[in-house]
């Protein structure tokens, strides 16, 4: 299956790594600095520029007939401005969200050596512990990483999934399936929202690949040199993030600007990847985000992904008129999604637009 292999590199965290986000006092090393890049673009933000909130999407109200064509209108509307929006009474289990949040505080709180026992292999491959995706600069997150896919159960490669802490497989295994069930319930409305057939809709993820990315980025004293997480759109279909605590850090792009999202407690924050984008033929946006990272502060998410096609290729829904955007192979998409990725350039989606 060589030929058929991701260019995704990831590398693992050494002890070097580990010492530099350990001290935020000690001098930044070269492969994190990346002080030409992080200033670009405005940021928007303090005294009287208030008008940037994201909105927020309330699952009561997409439950409530009463609300529900007001509430999927919004949904819909924030999907094709933002590409993002705040989820709040979402009706996640609080007992499964608790455990997995403190099972990725402890995850990231042990020693290195710990957690490199589930450390990406340098074969290339995407899942395990270790520093998010390289770019074509050979340039570094400022953060450490750990990558499992959690569907279709047959896919799941449990060699990266930590036994330490004990009960965090477990975790990740009910947190899987609750984000699985929020996903297919939100695609519904989407496809309300869309004027298509539920199913139509829920189709192209069902049976499709899940994967779970746990992000912890430390404080850094030097924050206008380092980046939590390069500006990127999100590959899959559907993204579902929960922040652990309350740092900033998360800025989406609208309009040129970066626009920093006000951590709500207790909300999802969830957004289109750029297939959803393909999927409902350009009606949806993904977008341009980044993380910067904070000056005392850790910052830990948790970031779940659901994947989509229809027959193995990504291209619009019949049902939403003349396609947009060109048919690709899910696994030639995968490549030139790799490639944006790598040299974080212009968004991949956008190459295939009629
Ligand atoms: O941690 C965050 O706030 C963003 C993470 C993200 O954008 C991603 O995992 O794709
Ligand atoms: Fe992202």
């Amino acid at each position: 299956m060589e030929g058929s292999k991701l260019i995704i590199n990831r590398d693992i965290i050494t002890e070097a790594a580990a010492m530099a986000f350990a001290d935020p006092n000690l001098q930044i090393p070269d492969r994190y600095d990346r002080s030409g890049e992080v200033p670009a673009g405005a940021v928007v933000g303090g005294g009287d520029d208030e008008s940037y909130e994201l909105p927020v999407v309330d699952m009561a109200r997409l439950l409530d007939p009463e609300h529900r064509e007001a509430e999927v209108a919004w949904l819909g509307s924030a999907c094709q401005s933002w590409g993002f929006f705040q989820l709040i009474n979402h009706g996640v289990d609080e007992a499964v969200i608790q455990k997995m949040k403190d099972n990725t505080v402890h995850f990231f709180e042990l020693p290195l050596e710990d957690k490199n026992a589930v450390a990406v292999c340098p074969d290339g491959g995407i899942e395990g512990f270790g520093h998010h995706f390289r770019t074509s600069a050979d340039k570094l997150d400022w953060a450490e990483n750990l990558i499992v896919q959690t569907q279709p159960i047959e896919g799941r490669k449990l060699e990266f999934w930590p036994s330490n802490p004990p009960t965090f497989r477990d975790s990740i295994d009910k947190y899987a399936m609750e984000m699985w069930n929020l996903a297919m319930q939100l695609l519904g409305f989407m496809a309300s929202d869309l004027g298509v057939e539920q199913e139509t809709l829920l189709a192209a993820f069902r049976g499709k690949r899940q994967s779970m990315t746990l992000h912890h980025y430390p404080p850094c004293h030097h924050p206008e040199k380092v980046i939590g997480i390069a500006p990127h759109s999100d590959g899959f279909g559907l993204t579902l993030l929960l922040q652990v605590n309350d740092t900033p850090g998360l800025q989406i792009s609208k309009d040129g600007r970066w626009h920093p999202v006000r951590p709500q407690t207790g909300a999802f924050v969830i957004n289109v990847g750029e297939i959803l984008e393909v999927l409902t033929n350009g009606h949806y946006k993904s977008v341009f985000h980044r993380v910067v990272v904070d000056t005392e502060r850790g910052r830990d998410t948790i970031v779940v992904f659901h994947d989509a096609c229809i027959d193995g290729v990504v291209k619009p829904l019949l049902e939403l008129g003349e396609a947009r955007y060109h048919a690709i192979d899910r696994l030639e998409y995968s490549k030139g999604h790799a490639t944006e990725i790598f040299s974080r350039g212009e968004r991949f989606v956008d190459t295939l637009k009629k």
